[in-house]
């Protein structure tokens, strides 16, 4: 196998006497879909903020692109090209749709002419572009999930983490997020999803890893996950468990 895009090496993080996380260890490779999922409390979002560099790790190493980045801040890690939407979206209100995208651009690296026809393109990949104009506070549930996605797709990212992005949306609209993250895949995105609607995740991922208690305790196709006896008994108890 070539060299992951993303590798976590025995990461753990603990919340004083809690321990939310690890040790962990997984590889992401690029271009990759993989679903990370798991019940409340098992240490999804410390994972996230531990890779994204919103929490430093107690123990263990984060390496992107072969460069070890555990002790990169946030900030950096995100030109890097590591990026993650919010499960609730928190647009600029009293500003456009653009003008969301236009903000976490603005640092200076491209030419505002440049900026505006890269903000225009990403609305388009994720279906917005007729709202450009539009201020954020008048979008639907829906279009305000775009939007989050959107907002993360600004820094041009090689790795996106959506974390719940469809949490509460009609099947109709978990179709139309889903058409959304499969296109950004396409279009070269390594997809990182962690999702509590399971056939949405089953659906989008090509793996699947199952965390319970800040532990690994599954990991590999949809279908050997749904079928994993551990998984069941995690999400259904003992009885299914046999
Ligand atoms: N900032 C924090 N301070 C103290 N404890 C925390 C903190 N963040 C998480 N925890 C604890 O760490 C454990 C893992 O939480 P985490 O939020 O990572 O789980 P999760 O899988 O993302 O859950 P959910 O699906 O509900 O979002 C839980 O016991 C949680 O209470």
């Amino acid at each position: 196998m070539s060299e992951p895009l993303l590798s976590v090496r025995d990461v753990s993080k603990s919340f004083g006497a809690i321990k939310a996380l690890g040790p962990v260890g997984l590889d992401v490779a690029e271009g990759e879909r993989l679903g990370i999922i798991g019940p409340n409390g098992s240490g999804k979002t410390t994972l996230i903020n531990c890779i994204t560099g919103f929490f430093r790790p107690d123990t263990g190493t984060i390496s992107y692109k072969g460069q070890d980045i555990t002790r990169l801040p946030a900030y950096r890690r995100a030109r890097l090209g590591l990026s993650r939407s919010f499960q609730i979206p928190h647009p600029f209100t009293g500003m456009t749709v653009i003008e969301n995208l236009l903000v976490p651009m603005d640092y200076g690296a491209t030419s505002a002419r440049k900026e505006l026809e890269n903000a225009e393109e990403i609305l388009r990949s994720v279906g917005l572009a007729e709202r450009r104009d539009h201020p954020a506070e008048q979008l639907s549930q829906l279009e305000l999930r775009k939007l989050e996605l959107a907002r993360a797709l600004a820094a041009r990212p090689a790795i996106l983490i959506a974390d719940e992005a469809m949490a509460g949306l009609s099947e109709a609209e978990i179709d139309d997020i889903l058409s959304v993250l499969f296109e950004l895949n396409r279009a070269g995105v390594t997809v990182i999803m962690i999702e509590h609607i399971m056939h949405a995740v089953m659906r989008y991922s090509e793996r699947v890893i199952c965390l319970e208690t800040g532990q690994v305790i599954a990991e590999g196709s949809p279908e050997k996950i749904t079928s994993s006896p551990v998984v069941q008994k995690v999400y259904f108890g003992e009885q299914t468990a046999r």
